[in-house]
């Protein structure tokens, strides 16, 4: 099958070629830049050496209309111009940005604060989170890859929303991230000098994630519900961390919860639930498409704790977006994604 990336040369577009190149099925056969095309991706990128040393081209409509599918790691405010026209001429498309995650337009603009996607394209999107939207990705042709904190959270409070066993109205969120998850891009916050021994917190309240996470747990739980998140960026490369806390509805034994857990992600080969008393790091699923998970209920306050880990680059990005395209060609999903973290 035939693939190009659009956004090539960012951190998540980098992935997907080291992805991409170990997937037997798949040859890519354009990748695309912005400012940089007509470079060889070997100037920005010489760990690339014998891998891919393609050109950068610049984006060109009639030369995509003749791949299979499309990938686009672009920033925000990229696809939505240039994904529909790909669309119309039957290029299945995997959008990595934000622009087609939220179906309300004018959440979009709120939360963006840029323009939306035509409404009617955003209708045609389904929400790549894997685990939970198989069904529907199976027969999309334009799939929204979801967030990296949206991924981390959804998937750690996924079984507790479906079981009814929290007050949805009561999630807080605190995630933590890593610096490639700000993109390659020169900017102050994201020097050395600024990040190293230092921990922030930022966008505190007005985090693009929050409406795409609310959307879902609308979808999962049947409310509506506004949730406490808040990001930290912290002086690692990759990975993020989420710990998240919610009243539960009843009391439960801890037991019990990593009971409900392990039973509903059985299926799971992208899901490891940590045994009781243990709780994941970020280094454990570094370079993997794992999401790793713990629980506890904290008998003092009624609580439940879930502490979830991605690499924001592949489970939340360009790894989640393979699994898609092994999901809508029906293969098996492990396909491409089979290697194990990187450690230390
Ligand atoms: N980094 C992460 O962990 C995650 C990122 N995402 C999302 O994926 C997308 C890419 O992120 P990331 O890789 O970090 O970003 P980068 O800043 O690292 O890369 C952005 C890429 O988009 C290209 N680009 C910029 N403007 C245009 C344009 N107008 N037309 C075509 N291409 C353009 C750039 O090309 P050039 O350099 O030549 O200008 C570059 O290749 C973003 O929407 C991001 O939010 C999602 C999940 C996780
Ligand atoms: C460290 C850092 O800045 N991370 C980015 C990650 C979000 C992202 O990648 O953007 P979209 O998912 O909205 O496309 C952020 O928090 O905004």
């Amino acid at each position: 099958m035939k693939v190009g990336i659009v956004g090539a040369n960012g951190y998540s577009g980098v992935e997907l070629i080291r992805l991409l190149q170990q997937h037997p099925y798949v040859t890519i056969e354009k990748i695309v830049s912005h400012s940089t095309h007509g470079k060889n991706i070997l100037e920005l990128y010489p760990h690339l050496y014998g891998v891919n040393e393609m050109i950068l081209e610049k984006w060109n409509l009639d030369e995509l209309s003749n791949l299979d599918f499309v990938f686009f790691a672009t920033p925000s405010g990229v696809s939505k111009d240039i994904i529909p026209p790909l669309l119309d001429k039957g290029v299945t498309c995997i959008d990595l940005s934000g622009d087609f995650r939220l179906k309300n337009a004018g959440d979009y603009e709120t939360w963006y604060k840029k323009t939306s996607a035509p409404a009617e394209y955003l209708q045609k999107a389904t929400y790549g989170l894997s685990e939970v939207y198989r069904d529907k990705i199976k027969q999309a042709k334009l799939v929204a890859n979801p967030g990296c904190f949206p991924t981390a959270t959804l998937l750690g409070l996924l079984p507790a929303l479906k079981k009814q066993i929290i007050h949805a109205n009561t999630i807080h969120v605190d995630a933590k991230t890593g610096v490639s998850g700000a993109g390659r891009n020169a900017n102050l916050t994201n020097l050395f000098t600024e990040i190293n021994e230092n921990i922030r917190a930022y966008k505190v309240g007005e985090h693009q994630h929050i409406p795409e996470i609310e959307q879902v747990i609308s979808d999962i739980s049947g409310e509506q519900v506004p949730i406490t998140f808040i990001t930290h960026l912290i002086p690692i490369n990759r990975g993020i961390l989420c710990t998240m806390y919610a009243d539960l509805v009843e009391q439960v034994t801890t037991e019990e919860v990593h009971q409900i857990y392990k039973d509903m992600y059985k299926d799971e080969m992208f899901i490891r639930i940590r045994p009781i008393g243990e709780w994941p790091t970020t280094k454990e699923v570094m370079g993997s498409n794992f999401c790793d998970i713990g629980v506890m209920v904290n008998r003092r306050t009624n609580k439940l704790i879930i502490i979830s880990v991605i690499d924001n680059l592949v489970k939340g990005a360009a790894g989640q977006a393979m699994q898609n395209m092994n999901i809508i060609n029906g293969w098996e999903e492990h396909i491409g994604l089979n290697n194990s973290p990187l450690y230390p």
